[in-house]
């Protein structure tokens, strides 16, 4: 095993490189910048939550049919109508901007530990080969409630604390009916994704820093992966776009819509759905003028409990894929 080091900021490579910037970022298979300006704009798929979880009725249903659809073709959808004012949003996004705008000696106080997922920094440098990810990051986990790890929870700003509690709770109950909902458009018993998931729900959150790229066209703010989670809440940034999911060997953008939440399906949930739901392949492209954040929450289940695919979705028709 190779040392695993940290490396430098990211914000601070970019405020003294003077347009150079490390090898570790290129990517030598480069995907030219014309390929990431022609990328067209993933189907719009904006769903209004508050049908999704109310009584059934024909709207309700005809909601749940998109959000059906929008998870078997795109793994991901825009969901608006959640409950949370964009006033709040506003505040998210904005905790997190005033985090990664301290000075670097306030910011490192809340240093990712060695063996530790939690705190502030970038990719571990595991090998030589690695092409690292234009990006600084701060990762806590928020719930359980008895698993947060304060000692990384910023003191400034400070607002930091008290707003993410909050998102959090909302964001624990929107599990529950999203889940139950995702259970209802397949036409299964409303609690059965809950049941296999189990009681606990592990939340993760990661506020996502990108800073301006001299080089935008051989680098990326994130590579190509698939969330390993049941399902992750993105709040994107207001302004700056740069996420791409991945459909048919496509790469195509997601758009800004204003005060939704993205949602994207992570292995765990396409694994229970037999491959009915997709997780989506994504990456995030950057910008050499703007910077960009965004924070993303993943749940996923007790890591000790073995999930499977629901009963009702293994059939003679669709054998169980995983
Ligand atoms: O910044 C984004 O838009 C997406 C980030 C992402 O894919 C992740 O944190 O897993
Ligand atoms: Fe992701």
């Amino acid at each position: 095993m190779e040392e695993v080091l940290q490396s430098k900021p990211v914000q601070e490579i970019a405020l003294s490189c003077n347009g150079e910037i490390p090898e570790q970022f290129i990517h030598k298979d480069g995907f030219p910048q014309s390929k990431v300006d022609s990328v067209s704009y993933m189907d719009d798929f904006v769903i209004d939550f508050s049908l999704v979880f109310s009584p059934s009725s024909p709207e309700s249903d005809h909601e749940l049919g998109k959000l059906r659809s929008s998870l078997s073709q795109w793994g991901c959808f825009q969901a608006v109508n959640h409950g949370m004012t964009n006033d709040f949003l506003d505040k998210i996004r904005e905790v997190g901007k005033q985090f990664f705008a301290l000075p670097l000696e306030e910011k490192q106080k809340y240093s990712r530990g060695i063996d530790d997922w939690d705190g502030y920094g970038n990719d571990a440098v595991v090998s030589k080969q690695q092409t690292l990810d234009w990006m600084d990051r701060l990762y806590l986990t928020v719930n359980p409630e008895n698993q947060r790890k304060l000692k990384y929870w910023p003191e400034k700003p400070v607002a930091f604390r008290e707003i993410i509690h909050e998102y959090t709770l909302k964001l624990r109950v929107i599990f529950d009916l999203l889940m139950k909902a995702m259970a209802r458009s397949l036409n299964l018993d409303d609690n059965c994704f809950l049941k296999e998931h189990g009681d606990m729900v592990t939340m993760f959150a990661r506020f996502n820093f990108y800073p301006p790229c001299p080089t935008p066209e051989s680098v990326l703010g994130v590579k190509p992966h698939a969330d390993g989670v049941t399902f992750t809440v993105l709040l994107q940034d207001k302004e700056v776009e740069g996420l791409q999911v991945l459909k048919d060997d496509q790469w195509f953008k997601v758009p800004i819509v204003p005060d939704a939440l993205f949602i994207n399906v992570g292995d765990m949930l396409e694994i229970m759905s037999n491959g009915i739901l997709k997780s989506p392949v994504h990456r995030v492209v950057i910008n050499s003028e703007r910077e960009r954040i965004s924070v993303a929450v993943f749940s996923f289940s007790d890591p000790d409990r073995v999930v499977g695919q629901l009963a009702g979705l293994v059939t003679d028709d669709r054998p169980q894929m995983y």
